[in-house]
């Protein structure tokens, strides 16, 4: 499939899309397959800060502590956005909690907020132990205690998609979808 099947108002948009939402949702993945829908550069902001630390995710909380991780993220993601190239961004699971980073967002981006119920997201995070903060005893509790506290700042992105128990595939069409809409929106207000 070319650009040239994306739906007219997706095919002329040019800013980057930002993805949010909770640990396995599917920032990364649903992320690397839309932007590659659309012809886009994707970036991780995990990613940037492994490649600029020399470090795993889980490296970086162990030797510098989380404080010092969320001072890298917010850095690399205003980084990549302020060049206001098209990309699609997939954020870690926690930056869209910073003021700053919200507010550089909504400056340059349009932002989306892939959702999964407590039970998807346990089953995904299940198939990789690479989430410090899931390292716990219980980490459905843990991921219940970031969902409560968390959906305040992440309902604060422009879009909310769900990504249901379907495919990487499903998602990404039901994001171009929600985006088409949207656009479509603002245009006839
Ligand atoms: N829509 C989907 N349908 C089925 N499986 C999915 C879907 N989205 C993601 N997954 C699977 O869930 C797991 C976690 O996905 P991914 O690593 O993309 O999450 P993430 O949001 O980037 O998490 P983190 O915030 O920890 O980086 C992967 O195994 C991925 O293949
Ligand atoms: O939800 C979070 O706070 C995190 C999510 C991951 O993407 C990583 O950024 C890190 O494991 C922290
Ligand atoms: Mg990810």
């Amino acid at each position: 499939m070319s650009s040239i099947d994306l739906p007219v108002p997706v095919q002329r948009f040019d800013r980057p899309i930002v993805l949010v939402g909770l640990m396995g949702v599917g920032k990364t993945t649903v992320g690397r397959r839309l932007a590659r829908r659309l012809g886009w550069p994707f970036r991780d902001a995990d990613h940037e800060i492994e490649a600029s630390a020399g470090r795993s995710v889980s490296e970086i909380f162990a030797d510098f502590g989380e404080t010092a991780f969320r001072d890298g993220e917010r850095k690399v993601i205003a980084r990549l956005l302020e060049t206001g190239e098209p990309m699609v961004l997939a954020l870690g699971g926690g930056a869209f909690v910073s003021e700053e980073t919200r507010e550089v967002v909504k400056a340059n981006a349009l932002s989306v907020w892939l959702r999964a119920d407590l039970d998807t997201l346990m089953e995904r995070v299940s198939r990789r132990n690479t989430r410090p903060l899931l390292k716990t005893e219980n980490p459905r509790a843990v991921m219940e205690r970031l969902m409560q506290e968390r959906a305040a700042f992440y309902s604060e992105a422009d879009l909310a998609v769900d990504t249901g128990d379907g495919s990487h595939g499903r998602t990404v069409i039901a994001i171009i979808d929600a985006l088409a809409h949207h656009l479509t929106q603002e245009t006839s207000s």
